[in-house]
This record gives C-alpha cells, sequence and structure tokens, in this order.
C-alpha cells in the first residue's frame, strides 16, 4: 500500500522542475573511470518519491544520536523534527535520550519544530549521547512496545554498525519499521561518502590552535609548536587542517609511520627546519605514532566502552621526547609549547557550510524513511545525495530486494598515503615521508589488497583474484575483482552459500543446483558485470560472460 506524496501540494516546490525523485534514479560511486571500464557501483538517488510509504498519521518517528560529539549534531535533529513535520505533517517523534541504552533505560524526549527550533545554535546533542550499550534485542523491543516505525539513528562507523544490526533484528521479526542513519564523525572515517557533516566545522577550529601555536613558536629563538588534533585511525583533520594553514611545518597522522632518531628521522628534520627558519609547527593526530608510544610506555591495551582503541596522549609524549633530544644533546636550546585543543574542535556548534550539509543529509533521510526504504545511510556520494545500503538493500514493502555489497560498515576511511592528497600535504610543508623503499611497498599492496571494500579501480588484469565455483560435477572458473570478491564474501556471511572455502584471494563455492538457478545467478550476474564472471551450467554448454 502507498499514499501520495504530500509533498505534492507544498508551495515551496510547487515550482521545481522534476520535483519528484524518479525510482530508477542513481549515483555512480565513481565518477573518473578508464575507457572500457566497468559501469561500477551506483547507489540510489536520495529526495522525495512520488508515492510514500507511510501515511503521515500513522508514522512515529524516533531519532537517536550516539558516539562522540561532533559539530552539527543539533542541526541534523532540528531538519529531521521540520522536515517531518513541515514536509509529510508527522507529528510524533521522540528523542532517544542518551544514546542506545537510552532505549531500554531512559525516558523519551518529545521533540516538536517548537523545542528545536534554535538548537542548531549549539554544541553537543540536545538528546544525549553515549559509547557502548547496543542491546540489540532490548532496543527492538523497545522500538516494537512503543509502535515505533520510523528510526533515524545519527552516529559514526560504530553507530552505523550498530544500525545494521538493529535493521536486520528488524527485518527479522517482521517488522514495518524504516531504519536510517546519518553517518556523524568529525575523524572523516566512514567510507563511501564524500565527507562527513561537521568536519569543515572542526578543521576550522582546529585553524585557531594551529596560529596560537604559530605565534608562539614564531616569538621565540628556536621556537617549537605542537598541537595535538583529533583522529583516532584517520588523519584527516590534521592533515586537512595542516593544508589549510599554511604555517605548519610537519604533519603526523596514524596512516603514515614515522621514527625519531637517527637519519631521515623526526629529530633530524626538527634540527633542519629549526636552523632554516627559527621556528616550527608540528600538527599531530591523536592516533599518530601510538606503536612507538606502546613500545615506549610498554603500557596494555585498552579499549572504550565500545570498543574503540583508547589512545595515549602522543602530543604531550612527542613534546617531551622533542625537549629531552635537545637538551640532552645540547644542540640548540628550544622553547616548545604543546596545545591540545581535541574536545574543542568538536564540542562546537556547526559552521554555515556544515549547517547546510546537515539539513540536506536529514531531509534526505526523512524522504528516503517516508518512501519505505530501510537499511540505509543518507549521504553524500560525488555531490550527490543517495542512499547507501548499510549491508542489504532491502525495500520494505518487501516487493524489491537488491542485494548489494557491505558498504557503509565494511572498512574505515583513511587517508591513503600513496594517494594524490598526502602527496600535496608533504609538498607543501616540505616535511619528509618518513617512508623507506620498504614502507612504500608496504603501503602500495595494502592499497591493492585491502582487507575492505574497493571503489571499482580495481578491475585491473593484474591484481584480480580468481573465483573458482565448484557446481555439482561442473567447474566454473572465473576472474574477478576486488570489489566482487567482496560481494560474494559479504553473502557468504548472509550463509547464502554451503561449504564456502576461501583462501589467498580466492574463493571455492560448493552451490546447490537450485542456488545457482535462480535469483542468486541473476543477483551474481548483474553484480559482476564487466568482471569477466562467466558461468559453464553443464560442461559442454558455451560459458555465459557477462
Ligand atoms: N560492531 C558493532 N555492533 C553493534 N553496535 C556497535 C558496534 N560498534 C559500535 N556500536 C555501538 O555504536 C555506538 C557508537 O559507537 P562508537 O564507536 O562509540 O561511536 P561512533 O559511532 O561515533 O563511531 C555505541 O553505542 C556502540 O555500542
Ligand atoms: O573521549 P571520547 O568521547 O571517547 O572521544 C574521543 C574520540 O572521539 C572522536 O572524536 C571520534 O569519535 P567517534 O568515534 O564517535 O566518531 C575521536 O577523534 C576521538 O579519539
Ligand atoms: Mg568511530
Amino acid at each position: 500500500m502507498t499514499y501520495p506524496n504530500p509533498l505534492r501540494f507544498n508551495p515551496a516546490y510547487s515550482v521545481v522542475k522534476q520535483y519528484f525523485v524518479h525510482l530508477d534514479d542513481s549515483v555512480p560511486q565513481k565518477i573518473v573511470v578508464h575507457k572500457d571500464s566497468p559501469r561500477g557501483v551506483h547507489f540510489r538517488r536520495a529526495g522525495p518519491r512520488q508515492k510514500v510509504y507511510f501515511n503521515s498519521d500513522e508514522v512515529h518517528a524516533c531519532i537517536v544520536t550516539c558516539g562522540g560529539l561532533c559539530p552539527g549534531l543539533n542541526t541534523v535533529i532540528r531538519e529531521i523534527v521540520c522536515g517531518l513535520y513541515h514536509m509529510y505533517g508527522v507529528n510524533k517523534i521522540l528523542g532517544i535520550d542518551g544514546g542506545y541504552r537510552g532505549f531500554y533505560s531512559k525516558n523519551t524526549i518529545p521533540l516538536t519544530p517548537k523545542v528545536v527550533n534554535d538548537i542548531h545554535k549549539r554544541g553537543g546533542t540536545i538528546i544525549g549521547t553515549s559509547r557502548g550499550g547496543h542491546d540489540t534485542s532490548k532496543i527492538v523491543d523497545s522500538i516494537q512496545d512503543r509502535g515505533i516505525n520510523q528510526v533515524y539513528i545519527i552516529g559514526g562507523d560504530g553507530t552505523q554498525k550498530g544500525a545494521a544490526v538493529i535493521y536486520e533484528e528488524v527485518r527479522r521479526r517482521g517488522l514495518k519499521v524504516a531504519v536510517a542513519g546519518i553517518p556523524k564523525t568529525i575523524d572523516n572515517d566512514i567510507p563511501v561518502i564524500d565527507k562527513s557533516f561537521g568536519f569543515d566545522t572542526a578543521v576550522e577550529e582546529a585553524q585557531r590552535a594551529i596560529n596560537a601555536a604559530h605565534v608562539e613558536a614564531e616569538s621565540t629563538e628556536n621556537g617549537v609548536g605542537v598541537v595535538k588534533l583529533m583522529g583516532r585511525y584517520s588523519g584527516f583533520i590534521a592533515m586537512y587542517a595542516t593544508l589549510a594553514s599554511r604555517d605548519v611545518d610537519l604533519c603526523l597522522i596514524p596512516e603514515s609511520p614515522f621514527y625519531l632518531e637517527g637519519e631521515g628521522g623526526l629529530f633530524e628534520f626538527v634540527e633542519k627546519r629549526l636552523k632554516e627558519s627559527g621556528h616550527m609547527v608540528i600538527v599531530i593526530a591523536e592516533g599518530a605514532g601510538q606503536e612507538l608510544l606502546a613500545e615506549s610506555l610498554q603500557s596494555a591495551d585498552q579499549k572504550d566502552a565500545s570498543g574503540n582503541k583508547l589512545l595515549r596522549d602522543v602530543g604531550l609524549w612527542i613534546s617531551h621526547k622533542i625537549k629531552e633530544h635537545f637538551a640532552k644533546n645540547h644542540k640548540m636550546d628550544i622553547t616548545l609549547k604543546y596545545i591540545d585543543p581535541t574536545y574543542m574542535i568538536r564540542a562546537i556548534p556547526s559552521n554555515a557550510s556544515d549547517n547546510v550539509y546537515c539539513t540536506l543529509l536529514a531531509q534526505s533521510a526523512v524522504h528516503g524513511a517516508m518512501a519505505g526504504y530501510t537499511g540505509f545511510t543518507s549521504g553524500l556520494v560525488n555531490g550527490r545525495q543517495t542512499y547507501i545500503p548499510f549491508n542489504l538493500k532491502y525495500h520494505i514493502t518487501l516487493t524489491i530486494c537488491i542485494l548489494n555489497v557491505q558498504r557503509i560498515t565494511e572498512k574505515q576511511n583513511m587517508v591513503v598515503i600513496t594517494d594524490r592528497m598526502w602527496a600535496r600535504l608533504l609538498s607543501s610543508t616540505n616535511q619528509p615521508s618518513f617512508l623507506g623503499p620498504k614502507d612504500l611497498a608496504e603501503a602500495k599492496k595494502q592499497e591493492e589488497h585491502p582487507t575492505g571494500l574497493l571503489d571499482g579501480e580495481n578491475c585491473k588484469e593484474d591484481h584480480q583474484p580468481e573465483l573458482l565455483f565448484i557446481f555439482e560435477k561442473n567447474i566454473v572458473w572465473s576472474k574477478l575483482c576486488w570489489q566482487c570478491y567482496l560481494f560474494i564474501k559479504a553473502l557468504l556471511k548472509q550463509k547464502l552459500w554451503k561449504q564456502p572455502y576461501s583462501d589467498h584471494g580466492s574463493l571455492l563455492l560448493v552451490l546447490d543446483n537450485d542456488f545457482l538457478k535462480g535469483r542468486v545467478r541473476t543477483i551474481l550476474k548483474e553484480h559482476l558485470v564487466g568482471c569477466g564472471f562467466a558461468v559453464f551450467r553443464d560442461s559442454r554448454e558455451k560459458a555465459t560472460t557477462t
């Protein structure tokens, strides 16, 4: 059952040409393609659909924010509430207090356009957040007991994994509940999307700390300013803050290993730069050099409530090491100032451009949930709003079921140090890469054989793993790219195959007759387009190649 979209009477949109998004519109993940390269992965284009799945009066929505703070959380909350209310006439909206655990351990907060009217001017989240406490069955019990049928989940990589599990449980119980994610993290560590909201604001705020470090450093002889910025596993904030500032001499990120002593090491570079300029600024991401710290402090690995690595203070450590080095060797007198603005860059309201971005993400999520999509994250891909599946694309009406590889929850977005952006940074700061030929080879290898999803550039002959099907007595052999390999792996996880065997990038699948004949075969063919996938149904039969 569907309903005409109430937006057709909305005066704001009456003049918009082709306002409703066509059901088949899609956005490609890769817009730069080689000649003859495959069509690649496409995502559904976000936006209002002509027909909606929910009758507005029956919608009971809830919003939850999880994980660390991020500028723009309140804007997203505001825009979901206002979007539901003004565009679709929905007025039953609850805020879940304090993250996932709030579903089962706290009272809810009623949200209306009046309550959220000016919250976008404040940092933080008015409904609170937390780490840990993801109890799937208690959460879905709460959704079911309260009669909630739209769940908006705002959070980072951990939160989206949690949302995917909730979505699976909702499906398992056969509930007609739309589960929509909105990606949040200042670390920008969520894959697929162009960038996460709040990231620009954080980079901008980081400039104030870098400026202060620069002023302090240049005002004394051999002044060194050290600034620690957030970035647990990904160094995006440090990289962009450095590129934006132009005052930074050295940027250190988790993705790029470095060493202190000896030729080509950090101490040597600091000495060189001080001799050249008389002062220097170092920006270090909090996750950088953690292995060096672990070696020197010999402390055990600790985790937070969500299972994230708890980091040691690398800023303090490196400041101490630099001071110690110069004092010990009587090389030169230095004055070092350490600035740690960590929480200051995320506890602020979002800037203008992030506010706009938050609005688009929230409105897209609302349109998607109203149209009956579920199990998706609203995200910007190549400048277009899209719906990215958590893992399986699944239409709530259960009429459309399109399998897809795990995406948003598959891996973390990281700075690729063999990519152009890091090269731009190195040439802007003129710092050493600290990488020997061995490290570079390793980085390149990582690029080619990642553990996570690759993004379509990978259908090159030279690194295609092999796929081997054993189907009854008939053997199907084919080559395929990593993307498709991972797709198959995702299917394996869903237990759609029997007796999987996987080794060294090759897959050996023993299949049921019915499986290969049926829908899976069609889906496989759809997904393996352009990858040289071949199916032999019978050893005498000609191969059907896509
Ligand atoms: N693999 C997972 N499965 C289910 N829930 C998870 C998973 N990882 C994290 N979560 C939950 O998601 C929430 C936020 O995760 P966290 O890693 O702290 O922040 P973020 O989502 O910003 O990365 C927490 O409540 C945590 O319990
Ligand atoms: O002290 P907290 O709240 O655990 O947060 C610290 C971490 O939060 C972050 O801001 C990222 O948070 P998320 O994982 O929630 O995106 C990191 O940069 C930082 O390491
Ligand atoms: Mg995270």
